[in-house]
């Protein structure tokens, strides 16, 4: 077995072998504990007040009795009438008043729900929360409580709950539980029961009757900020793959062609959400299509009759599309015009504060705006979300509200509810990072070299890193440069050129989707990048990250240094290498650090002491822009031109590259010749035997 099939992209571990082959890179790890946070056993004080408040017979939620697997309840379909919906005597509200709520017997009481809230570190706050204010301000609260009140959501404990509460439908529960899902991840135990169920099941009980039935009908709009590898693609998949299917069984006729739109900013990350989704939507007639130049939206019944549509059309349930492409297929007016795309009820943006970027707002707000139902709801997901892309989503929905109000009359405000897990725009707190200062260029390749080479192993970067890994650069030009500068460093013994490969948005499709099964596979040890692969892709048992050029933002760092630790799986190590040329910029990399650092309690670790982050510059704020939006200046080819002696210096390449290049061949052919001999014995051995086919 190849020890570095780690890479396919499945909760379900394979088996690959036997046990003595059992993978020993350690963030392959099991991770029977996929949550980020999982609740500690309650002190013997918060037990107590627990225990005096408790009202039902069963036991308070620690997460081993809430995720306990109950066997069989999986693959029947719970029946929803036949559950008897208890009137529990009174549940607290947000606002601390008492309310009659209509609850199921298992629920879990309104300290139980803060407590387990709280532990797993779920904060949901309901943003355009105006009837509430409204009733709020009457009894003179102050104005900062009254703006954004926090809810306290019943969370999803295990994933059965969804076929007993939530009407999912059995075959979909069958596909979560043979792809080896069983406890929810943080974001799924609120976004799940939040997307599937009753929003206004959600709501504190001041809320006015018209808004409840508004919301019952019309469900939330949803900003979700999770860290990274926590499980959002499930979080937003499950939902609407089980919605479509309620839909589907009530009226199939009536059913839109599209009923839902994924957004994301690469076709990587389309390709995956794609798979990801067929595997849940495995045998429910659901189709999702990743969306590809060439294809053709669907058009609507009526013009499908006209006879003028020789070109087959896609024909998905929902489609997964970068905002650019099918801003391109829409833009096209004649077909805009006929393409069904008005029977979209769906729209999600996977890594949102990337699509509503300057980079692809325009495009992605261009499709939002094509989507004409009223009820269309939204939900936004990331692992970092600044302030501004939370303002700019609010007025996006505010504006589509208004300006569809105008066109059909009053369009009714669904709730907008935010969901934030830990600390928002933090990495998880499960990846080792170092800082390494490599003063120069060259300095830098010798300590990426360090990183690869197993006895090589330096006090300055640390131990060599377990492949596979990824590199990071910051444009295409230098991971091509890298690429060619690294690609004889593994011997021809250990695979060779093969072992290493890189991957940039310049290379032809089929080139990169290559590229990428062949690194899911294990065949690749080493993908020098770009930011192309910082969002978003998931490959299990990525064990390291290295950041040949440093991030150009937190939140890119946030990304890069994501594609390890996934899942909560523990060992996998961030390398950022600097050069004296970073130091202006490394700031908001040492921030993020020294927080994750302080949060896990190992701030005299990794390169990042207290003395370092006081004395590096702090970026302006158009600096910081500048940064994000065209990286270090001499990395890039206006920084060739604009000043050639800083971009020589900042050359990848070293001399050595020609003479190993030479070494190498020499190697090869050695290595060739001995295979030849071989084969030449081999047959002579073989004396006369048949052709017998092919092997
Ligand atoms: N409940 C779960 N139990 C075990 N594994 C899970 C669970 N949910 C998701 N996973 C696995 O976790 C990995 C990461 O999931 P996913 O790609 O959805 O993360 P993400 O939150 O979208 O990350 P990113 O922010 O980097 O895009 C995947 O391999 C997925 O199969």
């Amino acid at each position: 077995m190849d020890s570095l099939r780690l890479l396919s992209r499945s909760a379900r571990p394979t088996n690959h072998g036997t046990k003595s082959a059992k993978q020993s890179t350690p963030s392959n790890g099991q991770h029977a504990q996929p949550q980020l946070f999982p609740a500690v056993s309650p002190s013997r004080d918060g037990q107590a007040a627990a225990s005096k408040k408790r009202k039902r017979s069963h036991k308070a939620p620690t997460t081993a009795d809430a995720h306990t697997p109950e066997p069989g309840l999986f693959g029947v379909r719970a029946n929803l009438e036949s559950l008897a919906i208890a009137h529990a005597p009174a549940v607290e509200d947000v606002a601390g008043s008492k309310t009659d709520g209509k609850r199921m017997p298992d629920d879990l009481s309104s300290d139980e729900v803060r407590a387990l809230l709280k532990q797993h570190k779920l904060k949901i706050t309901w943003l355009n929360a105006g009837a509430l204010q409204k009733k709020r301000k009457g009894k003179g609260e102050s104005k900062a409580k009254m703006e954004k009140p926090q809810l306290y959501p019943q969370p999803l404990r295990s994933f059965h709950e969804l076929a007993d509460r939530h009407a999912l439908a059995s075959r979909i529960a069958i596909n979560i539980r043979d792809h080896g899902y069983n406890t929810p991840t943080e974001v799924q135990m609120v976004a799940l029961p939040l997307l599937m169920g009753r929003p206004d099941s959600y709501l504190p009980a001041a809320t006015d009757a018209d808004a409840q039935q508004t919301l019952i009908a019309g469900g939330a709009d949803l900003l979700s900020v999770a860290p990274t590898g926590s499980g959002k693609t499930l979080a937003f998949m499950i939902p609407l793959i089980s919605k479509i299917v309620q839909e589907k069984s009530e009226d199939e006729k009536t059913a839109p062609v599209t009923s839902a739109i994924v957004l994301a900013p690469t076709k990587e990350l389309t390709s995956q959400i794609v798979n990801e989704g067929r595997k849940l939507a495995n045998g429910t007639r659901i189709r999702i299509t990743q969306l590809r130049k060439g294809m053709r939206l669907p058009f609507a019944e009526t013009d499908l009759a006209s006879g003028d549509t020789e070109q087959p059309a896609v024909k998905a349930d929902i489609i997964v599309s970068t905002p650019g492409l099918l801003y391109s297929m829409l833009d096209d007016e004649e077909n805009a015009k006929k393409t069904s795309l008005h029977g979209v009820r769906y729209l999600v943006l996977d890594e949102a504060d990337v699509l509503l970027d300057p980079l692809f707002r325009d495009q992605t707000l261009r499709v939002w705006n094509r989507l004409s139902d009223p009820g269309l709801r939204v939900s936004l997901w990331s692992a970092t979300m600044g302030s501004n892309i939370e303002e700019l989503a609010r007025s996006a929905i505010q504006a589509r509200r208004q300006r569809l109000s105008a066109q059909h009359g009053d369009v009714p405000e669904a709730p907008l509810i935010r969901l934030v897990v830990g600390l928002k725009d933090s990495v998880v707190p499960n990846i080792e990072h170092r800082l390494v200062y490599a003063a120069t260029e060259q300095g830098k390749l010798m300590g990426l070299r360090q990183l690869l080479h197993p006895a090589a192993a330096s006090k300055d970067v640390g131990a060599p890193l377990l492949p596979p890994f990824l590199v990071f650069t910051q444009t295409i030009e230098r991971a091509v440069a890298l690429h060619s500068e690294l690609l004889y460093d593994i011997p021809a013994e250990a695979g060779g050129i093969g072992r290493i490969a890189v991957l940039h948005s310049d290379l032809t499709d089929i080139a990169r989707d290559n590229v990428m099964t062949r690194f899911r596979k294990g065949e690749i040890w080493i993908l020098i990048t770009t930011d192309l692969l910082s969002r978003g892709v998931d490959f299990r048992g990525v064990n390291g990250v290295v950041n040949y050029d440093i991030p150009t933002s937190s939140a890119a760092y946030v990304h890069r240094v994501g594609r390890t630790g996934r899942a909560g799986r523990e060992g996998g190590v961030a390398v950022t290498l600097y050069s004296k040329e970073d130091i202006p910029y490394l700031k908001h990399v040492a921030n993020v650090v020294a927080m994750a650092q302080k949060h896990n309690g190992t701030s005299d670790g990794g390169g990042m002491q207290q003395w370092l982050l006081d004395a590096l510059p702090t970026l302006s704020k158009p600096d910081k822009l500048k940064l994000k939006k065209r990286g270090i200046e001499s990395r890039t080819s206006r920084g060739k031109e604009a000043d050639p002696k800083s971009a020589r210096r900042a050359r990848i390449s070293s001399k050595s590259g020609f003479d190993r290049k030479l070494e190498n061949n020499r190697q090869g052919a050695i290595l060739g010749s001995k295979r030849r001999k071989q084969a030449e014995d081999a047959s002579e051995a073989e004396g006369d035997s048949e052709f017998e086919g092919f092997d």
